[in-house]
């Protein structure tokens, strides 16, 4: 093994949605060496997200081997491994063969908006929100394993036989990872099983009524789990043999836990392919009346749970993607931060990035993707700043229907994800709120978080202020506009977003 790396090392597994990575962290919190590939998006109609879980199993390994190699080390080095996952993406997969389904269905997906929508009835999207925390919309879990089960032929028959289990992406790799066919594991944890739809957040346990409701059969769930806790050891001809498997957290609330906001009434936020705005509200669920999600932050194994309001945006990073990909106006992704510093401002255009409908705090299935304010003097640079602008705008709507839900004023707002590498979006982020936006020296909140649920688990690290402790600020944005500014920004953005809503089902 390599010199340079300290006892006690904690594999993190972060599977987001672009790409899977793998992280070995010391137990100094450091990390030794990263692996990651990207997997394909499929986009087989407009509005339809999936994923080849198979592939993403197969770039597990890679990442996991790839990793362990550029520390010349092997899993028996290794105190445990952490896993955190891209939320709500369902996977449907045959106990016997081990093979999925059907091709897993992605959190940002819209296939299942009219069954949202009978399924809401007349008492409305909020019908199941003081049970579970979420609104009826095409983000949560339950009506996709529905739409797979009504979907593949057969699939129910062999659902009510037991044949086939689902879960979210963290309970696919842990069932790989502990044997598959051969007696894997099916689990998930709190944070994974609250985004369901069914699973009551009081209890922490699924709720047979629900399941009833939603169509979606008991036997095919797993195991609900705490987040911190050794729940089983890799299988010995997988590729993390006897290691314990101490963390699985969903990835935005590991991004919490990375940040190390254990405290109530601590925020961070996180850009990735979408923005998620997670406020730890302490040992109660906090409902919301401004269209946030009440969700389970972590458990600790042996302890009550600790709870979020988190607003949820679905396309953010995801923009620059389209921008990349689909419009050819940049190469790669920080191209967009080049573009838009060439201008000063947006030229009058604002982007409203609804491909998803709009999630929070809107929860709008109708909204499409607008671009307003055109005339002949916008170009493509104006269009990249809209495009960071947007994402600053939405998040400046979810802190403050945070702060009309629960009173409180952040001080400052800590922040991560791949796109908060943009040192302008972060500046245009502070001048949108009028608090500093903090971005800490690792990065690597994510898989930071994995990491520390696995480690504190088996010992690694003996309690939560210790982990605290090693948080430390990077780079600081602080405001640099005046309230009338913000507010005028704001006004014609709720104008913009005014427009991009009631396009589907006119
Ligand atoms: N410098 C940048 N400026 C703007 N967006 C970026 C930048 N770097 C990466 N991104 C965007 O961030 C996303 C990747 O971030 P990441 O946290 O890895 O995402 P995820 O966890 O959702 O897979 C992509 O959507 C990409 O377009
Ligand atoms: O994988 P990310 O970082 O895009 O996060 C996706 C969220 O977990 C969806 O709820």
């Amino acid at each position: 093994m390599n010199n340079a790396v300290s006892e006690g090392l904690v594999l993190a597994v972060d599977q987001g949605t672009t790409s899977t990575r793998a992280l070995l962290v010391d137990a100094d919190c450091r990390v030794v060496t990263a692996a990651q590939v990207e997997h394909r998006q499929h986009f087989p109609r407009p509005g339809w997200v999936e994923h080849d879980a198979d592939e993403i199993w197969a770039n597990t390994r890679t990442v996991i081997a790839d990793a362990l190699d550029r520390a010349g080390c092997g899993p028996a080095e290794l105190a445990a491994v952490g896993i955190t996952n891209q939320r709500e993406t369902v996977v449907v997969w045959d106990r016997r063969s081990g093979r999925s389904i059907h091709r897993a269905i992605v959190w940002q997906d819209t296939r299942t908006e009219q069954s949202c929508r009978q399924l809401a009835g007349p008492a409305g999207p909020d019908r199941y929100r003081s049970r579970t925390g979420l609104p009826l919309s095409t983000y949560v879990s339950a009506p996709k394993i529905r739409w797979i089960l009504d979907h593949v032929p057969g699939a129910r028959e062999a659902a009510e036989r037991g044949d086939l289990a689902a879960g979210t992406i963290d309970s696919w790799l842990v069932w790989n990872l502990t044997g598959g066919v051969d007696g894997g594991l099916h689990v998930t944890d709190v944070t994974n099983a609250s985004r369901t739809m069914l699973m009551d957040l009081a209890t922490v346990d699924w709720d047979a009524d629900l399941a009833a409701e939603l169509g979606v059969p008991l036997g095919v769930l797993p195991d609900i789990r705490a987040s911190s806790g050794v729940v089983a050891h890799g299988h010995r001809d997988g590729p993390l043999p006897g290691v314990p498997v101490g963390g699985i957290l969903g990835d935005q609330q590991a991004a919490l836990f990375g940040q190390a906001r254990f405290a109530p009434g601590e925020a961070k936020g996180t850009y990735g392919t979408g923005a998620f705005v997670l406020l730890n509200t302490g040992s109660d669920p906090v409902p919301s009346k401004h269209g946030l999600i009440t969700t389970v932050a972590y458990q600790c194994h042996g302890h009550d749970p600790v709870y979020a309001l988190e607003g949820s945006i679905a396309v953010t990073g995801a923009l620059v993607q389209w921008l990349r990909d689909n419009l050819g106006i940049i190469q790669r992704a920080e191209e967009v931060e080049v573009l838009a510093r060439q201008v000063d401002d947006n030229g009058g255009v604002y982007v409203v990035p609804a491909f998803s409908g709009l999630f929070a705090p809107h929860w709008r299935p109708d909204a499409r993707g607008t671009i307003v304010g055109l005339t002949r003097y916008a170009d493509r640079r104006h269009l990249a700043r809209a495009a960071l602008e947007a994402t600053a705008l939405q998040i400046g709507d979810v802190l403050e229907a945070m702060r009309t839900d629960t009173g409180l004023d952040l001080r400052e707002l800590p922040v991560d994800g791949g796109m908060a590498a943009n040192d302008l979006l972060l500046q245009i982020q502070a001048d949108q709120l009028g608090i500093p936006v903090v971005r800490p020296e690792n990065v690597e909140t994510t898989a930071m978080g994995a990491a520390y649920a696995a480690g504190l688990a088996v010992g690694i690290w003996s309690d939560l202020d210790t982990l605290r402790r090693r948080w430390r600020a990077g780079a600081r944005f602080p405001p640099t506009r005046d309230l009338t500014w913000r507010l005028e920004q704001r006004d014609t953005w709720r104008a913009a977003v005014s427009r991009s809503l009631n396009w589907t089902g006119r």
